[in-house]
C-alpha cells in the first residue's frame, strides 16, 4: 500500500512515511494508490465485535505491514481505552428514522479524540523505531488544538505548536489548549481566522528548508492516518443497524471535510452508504458549491458552531482528485484559480459524480438554537451546536430529498455540549456541566503567545523554540 500526493509528484511513500511526512511538499495531499475493499461477509462478521477489534480490521489493510500487525494492536487498544464509554462512539436514537453517533467519550470531548488518540500512538511509535524527532504544527479552530496536546501529552520526541485564531474559539476550547502542563506544547493565538492559521501550517510544509530544518509534521486531517482512523466509526455504526443488509446514510458537521471524508473512503471500501449529507453552518461553502458547482471563498462569519467556522476545507481536495479520475494537472489548475482568486468551478463530470453520492444543505444560526430546544423538548436530550447543525440539516435534507425513510439518518455527535455552555444555555436554558476530569479546567493557569498573522512570524517562532531546531536529539 503506497500512497501519492493529489497534486502529481512523483514520490511514493509508505503509510508509516506518510504519517510523519503530514502534507506532500507540492502542498498536495497524500491518497493511498487504491482503496481496499472488504467483502459483505467481512463486514457483516464486525457486528457486535468490540470497537478496537473492528479498528484493526478497518486500519490494517491502509497500514500495509509498516507497523507491525501486534504493535498495531496495542496501539489500538491503548487509543480507544482512553473512551469513557465502552462502546467508544455509542449511538443513541432522535427518534423512528433519526439516530445520533455520540463521537465525545475522548478526552476533549471532541470526534478529533477518536482519530488523534491513535495518530500520536502511531507516530510515537514510528519515530521511536527510527530514532528520530518531529516538530509537529497544527492549525484549528478549536477542537484539534486540544486533542492534539492531549493526545502528545509528555511524548519526548515531539514538540508541538497549535496555532489557533484569537478570539474565535470558545472558553473551554482555548483553555483546553492554554493549559498544559507540558513544556513542550505552545499554543499560538493567531490574529486572524482559522483558514488563516491553516494557510501558514499548509505552506510551511512547501517551504522546503522549514520543513527540512525542523523536522515538520502535521496532526491535522490533511495528515492521512487521520482519516484511517475516522473511518472506523463508519463500520461500527453501520453495522450495528444492519449493514451491509441494509443501507445506512449519515450526516455531517462538516468543516475541514476530513470526517465525511472518512464516511466516502469507507463507501469505496464497500459499506452501503446510502447518502453522505454534509451539514453547514452559516459558512456554506460546501452546500453552496454542491448547488452551483462554483467553489467561491466568502468572509468567515462568526457562529455559536465556531469549530466549523471555515472557508477553505481541505479535504474537498481529496475527493475532487478522485471525481476528476486522479487528474493531477487538472485539479492542480483548480488549486491555483483558488490561491488567485479564491474560487473555482468544478468540472460537470465530477459535480455529477459528487452529487450521486452527497447531499449538502446550511443550517444557519436560528435554525441551530430551534433544533437544540426542539431535541432538549421532544427527546430530552442536549445537543451541542455543531451537532445541531447536522441534525438540522438532516431532517431538512430528508424532507427535501425525499429519502427512502426507511433508511435510517445517523448524524455524527461532533462534539459535547459542555464544551460550549454558552450557546447551549441560550438556547435551552441548560448549562451543561464539565466531566469530572476537566472539573477545575476553568481554574488552571494560562500559557499562550500572540503572533501576528505572518508565517515568517510563526516560522520564527517555532525554530526558536523547537529543540530539533536547536540539535536536540
Ligand atoms: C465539533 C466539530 N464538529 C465538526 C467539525 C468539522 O469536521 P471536519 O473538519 O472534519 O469537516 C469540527 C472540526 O473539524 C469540529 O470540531
Ligand atoms: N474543526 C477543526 C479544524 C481543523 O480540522 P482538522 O480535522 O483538519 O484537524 C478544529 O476544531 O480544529
Amino acid at each position: 500500500m503506497l500512497y501519492h500526493s493529489t497534486r502529481g509528484g512523483s514520490e511514493r511513500l509508505t503509510f508509516a512515511d506518510a504519517l510523519l511526512a503530514g502534507l506532500a511538499p507540492d502542498g498536495g495531499l497524500y491518497m493511498p494508490e487504491s482503496v481496499p475493499t472488504l467483502s459483505h461477509d467481512q463486514i457483516r462478521a464486525m457486528r457486535g465485535k468490540p470497537y478496537a477489534t473492528v479498528a484493526f480490521e478497518v486500519i490494517h489493510p491502509f497500514v500495509g505491514g509498516t507497523i507491525d500487525d501486534d504493535t498495531l494492536r496495542t496501539i489500538i487498544d491503548g487509543a480507544y481505552g482512553t473512551f469513557r464509554h465502552t462502546a467508544v462512539t455509542p449511538l443513541v436514537q432522535l427518534d423512528e428514522r433519526h439516530l445520533v453517533m455520540e463521537l465525545f467519550h475522548g478526552r476533549t470531548l471532541a470526534f478529533k479524540d477518536v482519530a488523534m488518540q491513535f495518530l500520536a500512538r502511531a507516530m510515537d511509535h514510528v519515530l521511536a523505531e527510527r530514532d528520530q524527532r518531529a516538530t509537529i504544527v497544527g492549525a484549528t479552530s478549536g477542537d484539534t488544538g486540544g486533542a492534539a496536546i492531549d493526545a502528545f501529552l509528555g511524548r519526548e520526541r515531539t514538540d508541538m505548536f497549535i496555532l489557533y485564531p484569537d478570539g474565535r474559539v470558545s472558553d473551554v476550547q482555548r483553555r483546553q489548549m492554554t493549559t498544559s502542563a507540558d513544556g513542550n506544547v505552545h499554543a499560538l493565538a493567531i490574529d486572524g481566522t482559522f483558514d488563516d492559521c491553516q494557510r501558514i501550517v499548509k505552506s510551511m510544509f512547501t517551504h522546503t528548508a522549514f520543513r527540512e530544518q525542523v523536522a515538520l509534521s502535521g496532526v491535522n486531517s490533511i495528515n492521512w492516518a487521520r482519516i484511517v482512523a475516522q473511518i472506523v466509526y463508519y463500520f461500527t455504526s453501520a453495522v450495528a443497524l444492519g449493514a451491509p443488509d441494509r443501507k445506512v446514510s449519515f450526516c455531517v458537521p462538516t468543516g475541514n471535510f476530513g470526517d465525511i471524508l472518512a464516511g466516502w473512503v469507507a463507501k469505496q471500501m464497500g459499506l452501503p452508504i446510502d447518502r453522505l449529507i454534509i451539514a453547514t453552518n452559516t459558512n456554506d461553502i460546501l452546500a453552496r458549491t454542491l448547488e452551483t458547482g462554483r467553489y467561491e471563498a466568502a468572509d468567515v462569519v462568526q457562529t455559536t458552531s465556531p469549530s466549523m467556522d471555515i472557508q477553505v476545507s481541505s479535504n474537498f481536495e481529496r475527493l475532487l482528485h478522485a471525481a476528476m479520475g486522479k487528474d493531477s494537472n487538472a485539479l492542480g489548475e483548480l488549486m491555483s484559480s483558488l490561491k488567485q482568486s479564491g474560487s473555482f468551478t468544478v468540472p460537470e463530470e465530477a459535480l455529477e459524480a459528487l452529487r450521486s453520492d452527497f447531499s449538502a444543505a446550511r443550517a444557519g444560526e436560528d435554525a441551530v438554537a430551534t433544533t437544540m430546544k426542539r431535541v432538549l423538548a421532544e427527546q430530552g436530550y442536549v445537543l451541542d451546536p455543531h451537532t445541531a447543525v447536522g441534525v438540522a440539516v438532516a431532517h431538512h435534507v430528508a424532507d427535501e430529498e425525499n429519502l427512502d425513510p426507511s433508511i435510517p439518518i445517523i448524524t455524527l455527535a461532533t462534539a459535547h455540549p459542555a464544551k460550549f455552555p454558552a450557546a447551549v444555555e441560550a438556547a435551552t436554558g441548560v448549562n451543561p456541566a464539565l466531566p469530572p476530569h476537566l472539573a477545575d479546567l476553568m481554574e488552571r493557569d494560562e500559557h499562550m503567545d500572540r503572533l501576528p498573522n505572518d508565517q515568517k512570524a510563526v516560522e520564527d517562532f517555532v525554530v526558536s523554540k523547537a529543540r530539533i531546531a536547536a540539535g536536540g536529539a
